[in-house]
């Protein structure tokens, strides 16, 4: 599995930590920036990670700022992202097994890099259980046919 990884300047610090884990354990990633800590805008981010797992070319994204949120919400305007973002293994671990989430998305505001790193694990090492799940997905799916073709 190779992942992609983006972050604004309020998860470049979080990120920097997650990589380490990743490196830990072998798990290939790019990292398409930022690279400091310098200010920067978190939809830049969340648009290029967005689109390199909607293409195929990365299996899952992981994405940080602040909060989280705002580089999720621009994420999950590239259609086929389902971006969650989560600062709970609850939440990491069930966005894979109901929703099939393919980008997990943290505030390194709000979480220290332990929890994040146990929810990336649980992230990438949880299979989407299907089934009625997928009925779900399907829908959404058509909320985004639907609009794109408004
Ligand atoms: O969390 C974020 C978006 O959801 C951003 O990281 C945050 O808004 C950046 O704020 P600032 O420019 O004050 O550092």
């Amino acid at each position: 599995m190779v992942l992609a990884l983006g972050s604004d300047h309020g998860g470049y610090a979080l990120k920097e930590e997650v990589k380490k884990y990743l490196d830990s354990r072998g798990i290939a990633y790019h990292d398409f920036g930022c690279h400091s800590t310098d200010s920067c805008d978190y939809p830049v981010f969340g648009k290029m990670v967005g689109e390199a797992v909607a293409s195929g070319e990365y299996e899952r994204g992981l994405l940080f700022c602040g909060t989280g949120i705002g580089i999720s919400i621009a994420a999950n305007k590239v259609k086929g992202v389902r971006a969650a973002c989560c600062s709970d293994c609850f939440s990491a671990k069930y966005t894979r097994m109901h929703n099939d989430a393919n980008i997990l998305a943290m505030g390194g505001r709000v979480v220290g890099p332990g929890l994040a790193i146990e929810m990336v694990a649980l992230f990438l090492d949880t299979e989407f259980e299907g089934g009625r799940h997928q009925r779900r997905i399907d829908l959404v799916s058509q909320i985004e046919a639907e609009n794109a073709a408004k």
